[in-house]
């Protein structure tokens, strides 16, 4: 059974003073109350610190939008997985459709990432996604499994309960236009079949995989109610706490 994660990515919004509001008021939302999957903010890096310590006491988790593939040295403007694991950060958001396009990432490079951040126990979620040319000329499959095999390529199976792949069709990212339930669940359940090809049945059926991309309480339920949706990777609904917590209420009564 795969636990549902709800997963807030900030991107380069909500500064320390505002992310602390933010993260006290998903704390108060669900103050007594117990949320039966997964839920994790990923603020940007400076506002981390305030974010980790406003859910010390709750169920939340914070993950970090990037980190580098080095270990701690000279790396100018860099942030390491030890940084991050020693302010009890446990995910990563890698490949993002934006820092592919933006700064240039490449396949290659995002698969050292994910390799870095699997080998220090840390959980990658490794973003893929085709574009709206990919889609209107049928090729969207083939981007996203070339995405993947980069990454698959060279990481173990035994990795799988902590590899989760989001699929983020960057159409429908920050646009308001999300794939339908049906699109999304062929292109999660195309994401698992070739994951079983590279490792096997039983490894693919443990990882998790989000859908990305104008989600929002509205059509929450019925793309996480497709049976190879495990969760959602969500943008601009998770920069406001009573949208992020609708979202989870979704998810704590959908069980998989
Ligand atoms: O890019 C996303 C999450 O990583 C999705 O963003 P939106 O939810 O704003 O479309």
């Amino acid at each position: 059974m795969r636990k549902i994660l709800i997963a807030g990515n900030w991107k380069m919004n909500a500064g320390p003073t505002e992310a602390k509001v933010l993260a006290d008021k998903m704390v108060e939302i669900w103050k007594g109350k117990e949320f039966s999957q997964e839920a994790l903010i990923c603020p940007p890096y400076v506002s981390l610190p305030f974010v980790v310590k406003s859910f010390r006491d709750s169920f939340f988790k914070t993950g970090a939008q990037n980190v580098s593939n080095e270990d701690n040295g000279a790396y100018t403007g860099e942030i390491s997985t030890s940084m991050l694991k020693e302010l009890t950060c446990s995910y990563v958001i890698l490949g993002h459709s934006e820092r592919r396009e933006y700064f240039n990432e490449t396949d290659d490079f995002i698969a050292k990432k994910v390799l870095k951040v699997l080998d220090d126990n840390m959980r990658p979620i490794l973003c893929v996604g085709e574009k709206l040319e990919d889609r209107k000329a049928n090729n969207h499959q083939t981007i996203v499994k070339n995405q993947l095999k980069v990454v698959l390529d060279q990481v173990d199976k035994s990795h799988a309960e902590n590899f989760v792949v989001a699929y983020e069709p960057v159409w429908a990212i920050g646009t308001g236009e999300t794939a339908s339930p049906q699109q999304a669940q062929d292109m999660h359940e195309f994401i698992r079949t070739f994951i079983a090809s590279e490792w096997n049945a039983e490894t693919a059926d443990k990882v998790r995989i989000l859908y990305g991309g104008s989600m929002k309480p509205g059509n929450a339920e019925e793309l996480l109610s497709q049976s190879d949706v495990d969760g959602g990777l969500i943008g601009g609904a998770s920069l406001k706490a009573d949208s992020f917590s609708e979202i989870m209420t979704i998810a704590d009564q959908i069980s998989k």
